[in-house]
């Protein structure tokens, strides 16, 4: 477990001083006095780490219990050795003996399990103390603090291999990993992810014990900036098909974004009959009348200003829509296709063989189903052993797949580009207000806008995915989707841009 310069010993320490600290700053008051605290350790060195901390609670006055699975014998070197520096100072009892109810619940049950290396469900009896354990602390009865992993959740994909501990605590080491910010059709297992640095170095990737994942990252103020002597279409013209009349307010949306985000022209492309009502309601972006797929070849085929385009939000389907639908992807340029644009794509395989490198594919959940059958079937199904199929498995295969960018929407949202590029962004309790109707048009009004912008499609999905949960987490509480462009500038001030 060494890594460069540092033993494994010392990193373990680190991690067992880690879970310690990181317990006294969420609940300071188990600083007041000291408690009783029951670890259990499982085999392998997240076990190690249990027994540190077992080590540390007990300097500090605790009564420590310590249960362990298997035969300490068979520990890894360093976890032996920590379990042996334990064994001079207390008792370790076989796990079989482990009991939780509320009479006897201690101030604290720490979980040194299994951390990355769980490979396959819980059996008897850790399946069973994970169900105790829940039932005890959901009737407000002591606190449950897991090492790296709640055991049972697989590491890779932040999913349940059968019965899984439930944490108020998970306290990982150096970074997260990919379980600790995916979701899965499961229920959450951990209320609150620490990190706690373990003094590993940031850089490179490499160095990080366990999988990794890249997280969604502010854009750099100098590429959403406008500077200098360009002119609007420096900045790019982004077109947005509309739906018919009564249905023209998620183009608008859409179109909204885009225009906030920075393109330097916007257009609505609408019906005749539909077009009244697009100019009723927006100024600065313009409209033009596009009644059918040669409509569109004749007004943006030979115009290459026309450089991005936004196609699905309300639009509808038939033949019409199809034909439209045809024609822009024959076009070659960046476009984003979102909603009913997927539906259709789902329906015809020759207009998903004309999906294209600049393409960028923004499915939630239902509409990664409809696209995608066979990734879905693999992503729904229990995972029974480890790395368990994950949201980001699956946005990376139909990223390939397609051969275009794929924005898999949700509370947590997966980018992937086909060359095997993938980012997350996770969730929290002010991204939750992004859950509003057309919430998802001014995202693809955004990743619209950086395409006209001259951002490439992955980056552009990206760096869109980011401001979106930006502008959600800074307008706060009573978002609805016409917030999200207009906290946009708020956002930009603050990134420096
Ligand atoms: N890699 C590093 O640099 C560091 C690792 N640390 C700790 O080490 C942990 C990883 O240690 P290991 O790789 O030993 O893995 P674990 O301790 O997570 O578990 C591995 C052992 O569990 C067994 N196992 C897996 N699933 C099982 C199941 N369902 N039932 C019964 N046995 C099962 C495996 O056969 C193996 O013996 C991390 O999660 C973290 O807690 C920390 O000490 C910090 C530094
Ligand atoms: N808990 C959540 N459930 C669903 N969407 C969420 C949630 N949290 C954030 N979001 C985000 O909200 C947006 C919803 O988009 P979408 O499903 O297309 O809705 P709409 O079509 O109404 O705009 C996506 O960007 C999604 O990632
Ligand atoms: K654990």
């Amino acid at each position: 477990m060494a890594q460069g310069h540092v033993t494994g010993r010392v990193l373990m320490e680190r991690a067992g001083r880690g879970v310690c600290d990181a317990v006294f700053e969420a609940w300071p008051d188990l600083t007041e006095q000291a408690g009783r605290a029951c670890i259990l350790c499982g085999p392998g060195n997240n076990g190690g780490d249990g027994y540190v901390v077992a080590r540390l609670l007990c300097d500090r006055g605790w009564g420590v219990t310590v249960f362990a699975l298997g035969d300490p014998r068979k520990l890894p070197p360093d976890a032996r050795a920590n379990h042996t520096q334990w064994a001079e100072m207390g008792q370790v009892r076989p796990i079989e003996e482990a009991q939780f109810d509320a009479e006897t619940m201690p101030d604290l049950v720490v979980d040194a399990l299994f951390g990355i290396g769980l490979t396959r469900a819980l059996t008897a009896p850790l399946d069973r103390l994970a169900e105790q354990l829940a039932q005890v602390t959901a009737q407000g009865s002591g606190r449950v603090v897991a090492v790296d992993v709640p055991s049972g959740i697989c590491a890779d994909s932040g999913r349940a291999l059968g019965a899984a501990v439930r944490a108020d605590l998970t306290v990982t080491f150096h970074c997260f990993k990919p379980g600790h910010v995916l979701d899965g059709p499961e229920r959450a297992h951990s209320s609150a992810t620490v990190v706690k640095d373990i003094g590993l170095p940031k850089a490179p990737m490499t160095s990080i014990p366990g999988p990794a994942v890249a997280l969604a990252t502010a854009p750099a103020a100098e590429d959403l900036r406008k500077a200098g002597p360009a002119h609007k279409y420096t900045h790019g013209h982004a077109v947005v098909l509309s739906g018919p009349a009564g249905r023209t307010g998620a183009a608008r949306l859409a179109a909204r974004g885009a225009l906030r985000i920075g393109a330097g022209l916007v257009t609505v492309a609408a019906r005749a009959d539909a077009l009244p009502e697009v100019a009723a309601h927006q100024t600065a972006v313009m409209q033009r009348v596009v009644d059918d797929a040669a409509d569109l070849k004749a007004f943006f085929g030979a115009d290459t200003r026309a450089n991005a385009f936004c196609a699905g939000p309300a639009m509808g389907g038939g033949a019409g829509a199809r034909d439209m639908l045809a024609e822009l992807l024959a076009l070659k340029r960046p476009t984003v296709l979102d909603a009913d644009a997927l539906t259709l794509l789902s329906e015809d395989q020759s207009l998903r063989d004309a999906l294209h490198g600049s393409c960028v594919l923004t499915p939630h959940q239902g509409e990664f189903a409809r696209l995608f059958p066979d990734l879905a079937a693999r992503y729904a199904a229990p995972p029974v052993s480890g790395p368990a199929c994950s949201k980001l498995d699956v946005t990376l295969d139909a990223a390939v797949q397609t051969g275009s960018a794929i924005l898999f929407k949700g509370a947590v949202t997966v980018i992937a580009d086909p060359q095997g590029r993938a980012v997350v962004s996770p969730a929290d309790d002010r991204t939750a207000w992004l859950a509003t109707a057309g919430s998802g048009d001014v995202l693809a009004g955004f990743i619209l806008g950086l395409m006209a912008r001259g951002h490439a499609p992955f980056q552009a999905a990206c760096h869109a995915v980011y401001l979106h949960c930006a502008c959600a987490r800074r307008f706060g509480p009573g978002l609805v989707a016409e917030d999200l462009p207009e906290t946009l500038p708020e956002v930009f001030r603050a990134l420096g841009v």
